[in-house]
């Protein structure tokens, strides 16, 4: 019996780039972020195009037991003060988790519970990062290069951004030369 050997797709491990037919991109720019730096201000006077972070990702088929598998490219850079970050969501289905693997840069990811409970975990190249369920999740680039991080979920997990509506409880900025996480009250 002759079995067909199959090529997979390729992942980069040092820039998290697939090498795949039919990579699906999304590029997620300033003016998508409305409402989620702290300084307005600061947010208003950047350009409404300018790319705060992409996202590549392999087709999967979708459904109950199904994987995605996504690259995200976080841009080094700072609304004022504040890092850049993903928008950050929880999974319409709640119970359901994910995984992150640092692969280049430097940065934080965000992790809150439900109960706005919120932790930081550093991510590097080689961190490992699961997300269990019920659990909000943002990266935040606190390097001076692209952050991306690798990463596999449930196809069947969905976003939920209405519940974060009042922001995280936590938020990174630079301040007097340092990096510095501040617990805020209405994100
Ligand atoms: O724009 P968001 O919701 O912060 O998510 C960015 C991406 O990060 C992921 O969690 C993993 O790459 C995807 O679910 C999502 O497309």
């Amino acid at each position: 019996m002759n079995v067909p050997v199959i090529v997979p797709p390729g992942v980069a491990f040092l820039n998290g780039h697939f090498t795949a037919e039919n990579i699906i991109t999304k590029t997620t720019r300033s003016g998508d972020l409305v409402g989620v730096f702290q300084d307005d201000a600061a947010w208003r006077a950047l350009p409404a195009d300018t790319p705060i972070y992409q996202v590549e990702m392999l087709q999967s088929p979708q459904g109950e037991g199904e994987l995605f598998v996504g690259t995200t490219h976080l841009n080094p850079g700072r609304v004022g003060d504040e890092f850049y970050m993903t928008r950050g969501h929880f999974h319409q289905r709640r119970e359901q988790g994910e995984v992150y693997f640092g692969l280049r840069g430097s940065g934080l990811l965000l992790l809150q519970s439900e109960q706005g409970e919120a932790r930081l975990e550093q991510v590097s190249p080689g961190s490992v990062h699961i997300i269990p369920g019920n659990t909000a999740h943002r990266l935040i680039n606190t390097g001076s290069e692209v952050l991306s991080a690798l990463a596999v979920w449930p196809t069947i997990a969905g976003h939920d951004y209405a519940s974060l509506a009042q922001g995280f409880k936590q938020r990174v900025f630079l301040r007097e030369g340092k990096i510095q996480a501040k617990e805020v009250q209405n994100g």
